[in-house]
């Protein structure tokens, strides 16, 4: 056995004893380590930076949006430590029992929710995620082995460490929560395949992971893939508000998932929306690639900052201050656009007019669609679930915003007096 096997193995073996200790924890104790873990990532702040200062060191050729996500400053440690304290008061999901009916056999039957068992996780090099994922391990009951992007390495293993001082603090197994200490990708390969100690696999990322899982995963994987979301403009429809909640949608951060990267307009009312929110646009420096109807409405833009789309664009993520834009003339044209080129993931209508609203909510085919609102509330956070593992583009098990319960599952349980079977 290799090294690199024998140490997954050993990742491997622990995960599954901590994961038999996690599933019976007392509530109590699981609060204690969220709330003892909320405080050190207050506390360790200044190591916290010295480990994100050699991270963003060595990543410095990332475009702009990614190195963006790959920091750990004061508000994102905030915000995580504000989201373990929201989790630690959330009630506790395990060992509720629901649904008891009495049989005519006399028996009650119904269901007990409990963790899923050991999840492993692969994910982009954006060190909040790990506590977001540790968080909501620890809660759930389950335990977890992390495998974070290359470039956060340094942030991951510091901000691991306080996880497994919190875990022990609250006398609870440090190992439930493990990070892979290489970025060696062959750590990945080994990880999606140990049924033995892992009971599921969660990949955030894009297309070359998912190739990857889709071929080599002998365990069960719930997807979180790219997202091409995509921003449709109704022919009624409030134009300022309309502006506001697509400048957002596509402006207020480049590089999630949840961000809008495909803008589709009504043609009757192309005209007078396309000019405000290229003018909105061009002020920030995105890229517009519009298809010909679209770049006609859009001449008062800086010629740099248009380009005629291509059919590759209307399937593309771009992550990057892009948007593809296309004039279309009706919602059927709209909804259909979506579900062939979009991922699936998140879409949204603005539009006043109830019976589209309606339409848009049954028709298109996303995890998350969303009337006058914009496309980056697809977020755990956002949706009340304290924190999230990530939005998933699967239809089963967990669909968007992964929280506690998405981390769980419901076995049967049978409550009896001596019945038997006759
Ligand atoms: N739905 C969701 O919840 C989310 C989706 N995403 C999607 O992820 C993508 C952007 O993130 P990005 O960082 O570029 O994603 P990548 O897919 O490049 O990387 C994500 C993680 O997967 C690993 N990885 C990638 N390819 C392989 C492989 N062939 N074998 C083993 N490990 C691999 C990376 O490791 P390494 O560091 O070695 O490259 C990293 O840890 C976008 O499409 C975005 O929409 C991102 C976040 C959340
Ligand atoms: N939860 C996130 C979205 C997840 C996501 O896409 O992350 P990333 O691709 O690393 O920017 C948010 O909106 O804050």
């Amino acid at each position: 056995m290799t090294d690199l096997a024998a140490y997954m193995t050993g990742v491997g073996e622990a995960a599954r004893r901590a994961a038999t200790l996690m599933a019976a924890a007392p509530t109590a104790a699981k609060d204690h380590a969220l709330q003892a873990l909320a405080r050190r990532l207050r506390e360790a702040g200044p190591a916290l930076a010295e480990a994100n200062a050699r991270d963003l060191a060595g990543a410095r050729e990332l475009d702009a949006p990614l190195l963006d996500r790959l920091k750990l400053n004061d508000k994102i440690l905030a915000t995580v430590a504000e989201g373990c304290k929201q989790i630690a008061a959330m009630p506790d999901p395990i060992g509720e029992i629901t649904g008891v009916k009495r049989r005519p056999t006399g028996i009650g039957v119904g269901h007990m929710r409990v963790p899923l068992g050991v999840f492993g996780m692969i994910y982009e090099s954006r060190p909040n995620v790990t506590i977001e994922a540790a968080s909501l391990a620890i809660k759930s009951g389950n335990a977890c082995i992390l495998r974070g992007g290359s470039e956060a390495l340094h942030s991951n293993l510091a901000l691991a460490a306080l996880v497994g001082d919190s875990l022990e603090e609250a006398g609870l197994p440090r190992d439930a929560v493990q990070l892979i200490n290489t970025t060696d990708r062959a750590a990945v390969g080994l990880l999606i395949a140990m049924p033995a100690f892992v009971d599921v696999i969660i990949p955030r990322g894009g297309k070359g992971l998912i190739e990857r899982i889709s071929r080599e995963a002998r365990v069960p994987v719930i997807k979180h893939l790219d997202g091409n979301c995509h921003s449709y403009v109704d022919a009624e429809v409030d134009l300022d508000l309309a502006v506001a909640v697509v400048d957002n949608a596509k402006t207020q951060k480049y590089s999630p998932c949840n961000a809008t990267e495909s803008l589709l307009v009504h043609a009757a009312r192309a005209a007078d929306f396309l000019p405000r929110i290229g003018m909105v646009f061009a002020a920030k420096g995105v890229e517009m690639r519009g298809c010909e109807r679209a770049l006609a409405l859009l001449d008062a833009v800086p010629r740099d900052l248009l380009k005629p789309a291509t059919p590759e664009d209307w399937d593309t993520e771009y992550l990057a201050p892009i948007i593809s834009i296309k004039v279309v003339d009706d919602l059927d044209e709209a909804i259909a656009h979506i579900n062939r080129h979009g991922s699936h993931h998140t879409d949204a209508i603005l539009t006043t007019n109830h019976v589209h609203a309606m339409r848009f909510l049954r028709e298109v085919d996303s995890a998350s669609v969303m009337v006058n609102a914009s496309t980056r509330f697809a977020d755990g956070f956002e949706y009340g679930l304290g924190a999230e593992i990530g939005i998933s583009t699967d239809k089963f098990h967990a669909r968007g915003p992964v929280g506690l319960e998405g981390l769980t599952s419901m076995k049967w349980v049978v409550l009896g007096q001596g019945e038997i079977r006759r």
